[in-house]
């Protein structure tokens, strides 16, 4: 058996980046920039009024003026402005040529053309110098997952099109006589398929695009079939069917149809019946069925993987330090994934950690990592933790 972190190496040299493709702004939340992309202007591309009031050259309290014009968002004062003189203007309105700051139209009254400064006008000159946002040519760098700010970032950059990392093409397929989809009404012997839905959960949520197929039922000519349906994809992932059982069959099933292994088993808990290879174009990752190994792995190797993809280099996934509100027994032989919640005491560890408890996992909010043979630790030791939330 390999360590997690030999796994993670193998799966990384499997996994290359996937290329660009440019889409419409409109299409680029949460998508990750693949190249860095520059400002088309300036912003502001013009000297422009912070408050609504009026532009002086210079003003203090008891000064008068005469008000010439008018300066409004889009709608520029064309003439320049003298000493005791004023222009109406607006929030974002360009200043008029010769202004030296604005006062608030709160500080001022106003009779006809004639307005005074009745209030201290304090220091702000609330003008906001062209350029002071960015400048033509500078730029949001990749590659990094663009958020809704990055998304109005780049459309004051007057940037249309954008280029992002194509999305990994994930088929999903869960294995097993014994499974039916939510919402079916399954037999005395049958459960209903949870992984898949987990998995699939978390695909979309780290930007690919995953697509569920059919259940595989436990015979290789079924397991062939549904593998056959996912050639068109850059990852295919299998539930199930990976262990030592009479009815694990994934891993022959694979193999008849020229898998590349490059391992199977690793030592971890939950999680040892892992495989993984090359399977003509795609990379394939068989994940053990027990539903918590399943989601763990899905944490712990699929998400880098796809993050790797993606483009956005080859990492484990990002621990945290935190110190135990509860003692925790010595670790076994194998780097074990524990589940645990964030208290404002310390990381508390479910006392059940049995691999097929959903319910758990879903309490949880971290997974504790303990290194092989880790001895126990006691209340107030810091630990490592991945952050499931
Ligand atoms: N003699 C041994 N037995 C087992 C070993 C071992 O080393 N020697 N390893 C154990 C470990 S560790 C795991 S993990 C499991 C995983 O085995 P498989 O990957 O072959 O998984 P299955 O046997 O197909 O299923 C296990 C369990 O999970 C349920 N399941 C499967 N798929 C789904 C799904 N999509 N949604 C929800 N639940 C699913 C399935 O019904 C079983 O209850 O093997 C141990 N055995
Ligand atoms: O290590 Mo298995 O993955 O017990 O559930």
């Amino acid at each position: 058996m390999i360590s997690v972190s030999e796994a993670l190496d193998r799966l990384f040299s499997l996994a290359a980046p996937l290329g660009t493709e440019e889409v419409p702004l409109l299409e680029a939340n949460g998508r990750i920039l693949a190249r860095d992309v520059t400002a088309r202007r300036d912003q502001p591309p013009f000297d422009n009024s912070a408050m609504d009031g009026y532009a002086v050259t210079e003003g203090a309290q008891g000064d008068s003026f005469r008000v010439i014009g008018e300066s409004a968002a889009g709608h520029r004062f064309t003439g320049p402005l003298a000493p005791g003189e004023a222009v109406r203007i607006f929030t974002g309105a360009p200043i008029p040529e010769g202004t030296g700051r604005v006062i608030l139209q709160e500080d001022v009254t106003r009779e006809g053309d004639t307005i005074t400064i009745t209030g201290a006008p304090g220091e702000g000159l609330h003008i906001r110098q062209s350029g002071d946002d960015f400048r033509t040519g500078d730029s949001v760098t990749a590659p990094r997952r663009l958020s809704p700010n990055d998304i109005a970032l780049m459309a004051a950059m007057n940037i249309a099109r954008v280029p992002v990392a194509r999305q990994p093409r994930v088929a999903i397929i869960a294995t097993g006589d014994e499974l039916v989809m939510p919402g079916e009404d399954p037999g005395p012997d049958q459960i209903v398929a949870s992984n898949s839905f987990g998995l699939r959960a978390l695909l979309s949520e780290l930007g690919a695009t995953p697509r569920l197929l059919p259940i595989a039922r436990d015979s290789l000519s079924s397991l062939r079939t549904v593998l056959e349906l996912a050639d068109d994809s850059d990852l295919v992932l299998t539930i199930g069917g990976a262990s030592v059982g009479d009815h694990d069959l994934v891993a022959q099933a694979a193999a008849d149809m020229g898998l590349d292994r490059a391992f199977h088993k690793v030592a971890m808990r939950p999680g040892k019946p892992l495989m993984s290879g090359r399977l003509g174009d795609a990379m394939m990752i068989g994940l053990p069925g027990n539903p918590v190994s399943a989601m763990v792995c899905g944490h712990v190797f699929v998400a880098p993987v796809i993050r790797a993809m993606l483009g956005l280099g080859a990492s484990p996934a990002p621990r945290k330090t935190a110190h135990l509100a509860r003692d925790i027994p010595a670790n076994g032989p194998r780097e074990h994934y524990m589940r645990a919640r964030r208290m404002a005491d310390g990381l508390s560890l479910f006392d059940r950690q049995d691999s097929s408890l959903l319910s758990i996992l879903s309490a949880a909010d971290a997974l504790i990592v303990r290194p092989p043979h880790d001895p126990a630790r006691s209340v107030g030791e810091n630990v490592d933790y991945l952050p499931l939330s």
